[in-house]
């Protein structure tokens, strides 16, 4: 069995929880309130910049030039199509861009980026792919889950179709076959530890959902 295809099965109770949490549920129906979605592209827009930073961190660590240069290349489209999508969308619901540089992220998109920085920095590029494959395959599985939903809202049906679509496809099969190349070459130690990343931060991802969803803050203690 691929790597890639143990690493699916081991979190598939997660992803099914992902896929049916109510944020995920109101994009697809349009009830989401703008509020919740809001509070995510907030924290989302501080989660894509330090997972661009981890990708950057996967082009330094390559040990061939064509991954580096692939990996750079997956950093440009973070902030091309991704982070531009996201800006887009904050401009229609009146977020500045002054209001994204000042916000402090929530509990756990700082917990989640920390857990991918340090996984970055202390391992090698399979640690690093592993850590952030369920960002690519988890939003694509559920955009292309909910292609046939088209909710009022049009932030909701733009965010569905861009996670759906075939640009977003080809970059999730590319870093899910790098990752089955590397963990040929490394130890089971190396492969069980990679396991573990990809783990944790499947669950992360649910969190996110919840995050927004409840408005997630620091404590006050007041
Ligand atoms: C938290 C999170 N996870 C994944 C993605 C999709 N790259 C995202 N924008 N935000």
């Amino acid at each position: 069995m691929k790597f890639s295809d143990q690493l699916r099965e081991a979190v598939e109770v997660s992803w099914e929880a992902s896929f049916n949490h109510p944020f995920v549920q109101g994009i697809a129906k349009g009830t989401l309130p703008l509020a919740c979605f809001r509070h995510y592209l907030l924290n989302d827009a501080y989660y894509l910049s330090q997972f661009a930073r981890v990708q950057a961190l996967g082009a330094a660590k390559a040990e061939d030039l064509a991954d580096s240069n692939r990996m750079a290349a997956h950093v440009q489209s973070t902030y091309n199509a991704e982070l531009s999508l996201h800006e887009k969308f904050a401009a229609q619901l009146g977020i500045t861009h002054e209001q994204i540089i000042a916000f402090e992220p929530s509990p756990t998109a700082y917990a989640y980026t920390t857990h991918m920085m340090s996984a970055a920095y202390s391992g090698h590029l399979g640690d690093i792919i592993a850590a952030i494959l369920p960002c690519y395959w988890l939003y694509h599985e559920i955009g292309e889950r909910l292609q046939s939903y088209t909710p009022d809202e049009p932030i909701y049906r733009e965010w569905i179709s861009a996670y759906g679509g075939e640009g977003f496809r080809v970059l999730v099969d590319e870093q899910i076959a790098r990752l089955d190349k590397i963990a040929d070459q490394v130890s089971e130690a190396d492969r069980a530890r990679m396991k573990r990343h990809f783990v944790i931060s499947s669950h992360y991802e649910f969190k996110f959902w919840e995050m927004a969803y409840t408005h997630e803050q620091w404590p006050t203690y007041s």
